[in-house]
């Protein structure tokens, strides 16, 4: 488990991180979306003890990381998968990686297997690709077995075979009960993979709540027609929804499927087509931090106002 509380963060006089909790809990991945330069990796660092905030606190199963003795076998993290020295192997870095955690060799084996990468074992590091280089730093935060797990922008320059392979990485620990972190700017990418979504905006919480959760607040409702759309609009009024005309059918907000069915039957309706329309969590995302955005295009403005 992951605990951030009260944490503020300023470099000068940008506020990275503003009052800000959380709590990512272990078994769910937990997307940690917003837009450029709304404090994702700030946070992250300061869970990781790699930046002091200037007051709140960041714990990792209740202590602080620089409390942690061996602190490979308790939390792994991949920040920047460009931070590895070129002209070392991947084989020599995981093992260096490891000696200072007293983690042995076959440990470094089994991670290069399970990332992809024992076939270039011996390559040197300055000549993989961004995505042999991402596969490495993961290999680096799975090498202690930890139960709790960051990931910085992950997908950032994968090709689509190297995001699924994540994505399913990524379900599979929390599968097995880990606590996952990870972020994005791409709600698009973290509806496929999180179970969960702490969403910030310039350093502060805009939400937390599950992928569910959102989708159903903003779900779109319901568009319905019938030949009789008039005496279904009334009915529908009378039971409690809101409805509006749309395209020669109707917009049916408040009540679900199984529901307009029912009273249509109810009343003898005949209904053309009932089709339930799922949110868009991408609008809603971008309406969410519209106002954190540090740079809106005119396009972004349009969808955002
Ligand atoms: N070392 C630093 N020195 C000065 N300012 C910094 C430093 N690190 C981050 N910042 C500033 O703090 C704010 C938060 O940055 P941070 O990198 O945490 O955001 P982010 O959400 O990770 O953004 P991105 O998606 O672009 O990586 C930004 O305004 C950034 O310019």
């Amino acid at each position: 488990m992951i605990e951030v509380i009260e944490l503020t963060k300023r470099y000068g006089r940008t506020l990275a991180v503003d009052g800000l909790s959380f709590q990512v809990k272990p078994g769910l991945v937990t997307g940690f979306l917003g837009p450029n330069g709304a404090g994702k990796s700030t946070t992250m660092r300061a869970i990781l003890g790699l930046d002091a905030p200037d007051s709140g606190r960041a714990l990792v199963d209740g202590r602080p990381y620089i409390e942690i003795r061996q602190p490979m076998r308790v939390v792994g993290a991949l920040l920047d998968a460009s931070s590895v020295h070129p002209g070392r192997s991947a084989l020599n870095h995981l093992r260096a990686l490891a000696r200072t955690n007293r983690i042995g060799t076959s440990a470094v084996v089994s991670v290069m297997e399970r990332v992809g990468l024992a076939g270039v074992a011996r390559k040197k590091v300055g000549a993989f690709s961004l995505g042999m280089k991402q596969r490495l730093g993961i290999a680096a935060a799975l090498l202690g077995d930890p139960a709790v797990l960051m990931f910085d922008e992950p997908v950032n320059g994968l090709d689509p075979e190297g995001v699924r392979w994540i994505r399913e990485l990524m379900r599979g620990l929390a599968g097995d009960g880990r606590t996952v972190l990870v972020s994005s700017h791409l709600m698009s990418e973290m509806q496929l993979t999180a179970d969960r979504l702490v969403i910030i905006g310039r350093g502060k919480l805009i939400e937390d709540a599950t992928v569910g959760e959102l989708t159903k607040r903003f779900q779109r409702g319901v568009l319905v027609r019938s030949p009789r759309g008039e005496e279904l609009a009334a009915a529908l009024s009378s039971a409690g929804a809101t409805v509006t005309p749309e395209g020669g059918g109707l917009s049916v907000q408040g009540l679900d499927v199984p529901s307009i069915g029912d009273l249509a039957a109810a009343k003898g309706i005949p209904l053309h087509e009932v089709t339930p329309r799922g949110a868009s969590l991408e609008e809603a995302y971008m309406r969410l931090t519209a106002d954190s955005v540090e740079h809106k295009s005119a396009g972004y403005k349009a969808v955002a106002s």
